[in-house]
């Protein structure tokens, strides 16, 4: 993707594309740390309690400061600038409050409850690195050091498309024969959930000339186009259809579920053509889509994290195909997955269940209880 500037409220969870280098102190001049009074620790020296006259009275975002004279105190609140001369502040809860003149109970050393100018961030030094993800507390430092903007890689536009005659909307009468439509808000969350830009369009029938219809208009303004059902060895297989005559592959690959496959570009614009079964869909996402999506947006890091952990049940699985079985992974329980539902690639609510995804390699066909996995976290 490319670089550009963009709002900080913008760049949450983006990759910061060049370093930031601090154009000012952080804190950018002496402050309190403390509601109190500023005064000179020598004053303080000579045996208590301390009566001095209260000078002059500093809120936070004072601007004019008067200095402070020996044997003087000035009230001071927290965050508000250290008038010259003074080299500590005593905290309120050690005097008598008082506004005219103060009581000093306790002594402070010098330098005591003032934040120095340049403690944090020191103007000129390297404080966010190109690579970085943008986080609260990252966002929170650029706006501390007074950055409006900052240069990251934008978020790729995804346009989520999902075919099939069958599929109604969510929200609308079901005849007999149909199904809700799930792949679409699925996997467009799924896209947001990387950091990208879901485009969800209304799918299309199994109809070859819808499918290029539908496309048309939003080629101009995408990344990438991401499909989801009509690539295996029916009748009917729009998808298929429609892009293998352009420059689209479609193959199986050797996992399950996730086997029918298809990308290539289409008009230019990189396709990625997912099978339609819904846990083929977002399983086909994680194994493939959301590395490509975060790598695109400059992340280093885009695998899930990994674990081991032992199996709770046994389980079969097809040799010759890495199977990515849906698993609840409980740490607290001494690393245990209980694998959840069946192999079966429409069963959607065991997906939902789930937090992790086991992988059973290529050549294993069989695992017993008790057998150790590797578990991919969803989370
Ligand atoms: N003869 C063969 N048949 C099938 C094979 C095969 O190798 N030979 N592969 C099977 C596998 S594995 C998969 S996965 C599917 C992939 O098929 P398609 O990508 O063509 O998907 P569809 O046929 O369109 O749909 C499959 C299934 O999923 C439901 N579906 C599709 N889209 C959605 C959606 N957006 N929301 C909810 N549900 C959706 C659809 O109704 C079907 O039940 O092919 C197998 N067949
Ligand atoms: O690959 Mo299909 O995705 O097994 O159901």
């Amino acid at each position: 993707m490319p670089v550009l500037q963009l709002p900080l409220e913008e760049c949450l969870g983006l990759v910061l594309a060049a370093d930031v280098i601090a154009p000012l102190s952080l804190p950018p001049f002496d402050n309190s740390a403390m509601d109190g009074y500023a005064v000179r620790a020598a004053d303080l020296a000579g045996g208590l309690p301390v009566r001095l006259p209260v000078a002059d009275d500093i809120p936070a975002g004072r601007v004019e400061l008067t200095a402070l004279k020996p044997g003087t105190a000035q009230r001071i609140m927290t965050g508000a600038p250290v008038p010259p001369g003074a080299d500590a502040v005593v905290q309120v809860e050690w005097t008598d409050a008082g506004t005219e003149t103060v009581t000093v109970e306790r002594a402070v050393a010098a330098g005591a409850n003032i934040r120095t100018a340049g403690d944090d961030v020191r103007k000129g030094d390297a404080v966010l690195v190109a690579g970085t993800v943008l986080r609260p507390s990252t966002l929170g430092l650029a706006s501390a050091l007074g950055i409006a903007e900052l240069p990251v890689r934008r978020r790729p536009r995804v346009l989520v498309l999902s075919t099939g005659s069958e599929l109604v909307e969510p929200g609308t009468p079901l005849e007999p024969g149909q199904i809700y439509e799930s792949n679409g808000m699925m996997l467009a969350a799924s896209v947001r959930d990387a950091g990208g830009v879901a485009v969800r369009l209304r799918f299309v029938p199994d109809d070859v000339e819808a499918f290029h219809e539908v496309l048309r208009p939003h080629l101009g303004s995408v990344d990438v186009i991401m499909t989801s059902g009509g690539v295996s060895a029916g009748a009917y297989e729009v998808v298929k259809d429609a892009l293998a005559t352009h420059d689209v592959r479609f193959t199986k690959v050797a996992m399950q579920p996730g086997g029918p496959q298809g990308a290539g570009r289409y008009e230019g614009l990189p396709v990625l053509a997912l099978p339609g079964n819904p846990v083929s869909a977002q399983v086909s996402f994680e194994v493939f889509v959301r590395p490509a999506l975060l790598r695109s947006m400059g992340h280093q890091n885009v695998d899930r994290t990994t674990a081991r952990a032992t199996l709770s049940a046994s389980l079969t699985s097809p040799s010759g195909r890495t199977q990515f079985r849906r698993g609840l992974y409980d740490p607290s329980s001494g690393e245990v997955v209980t694998p959840v539902g069946g192999p079966g690639s429409h069963l959607l609510s065991a997906l939902a269940q789930s937090n992790c995804l086991i992988e059973v390699p290529e050549d294993v066909t069989e695992l017993a209880a008790g057998a150790e996995v590797t578990v991919r976290h969803l989370q």
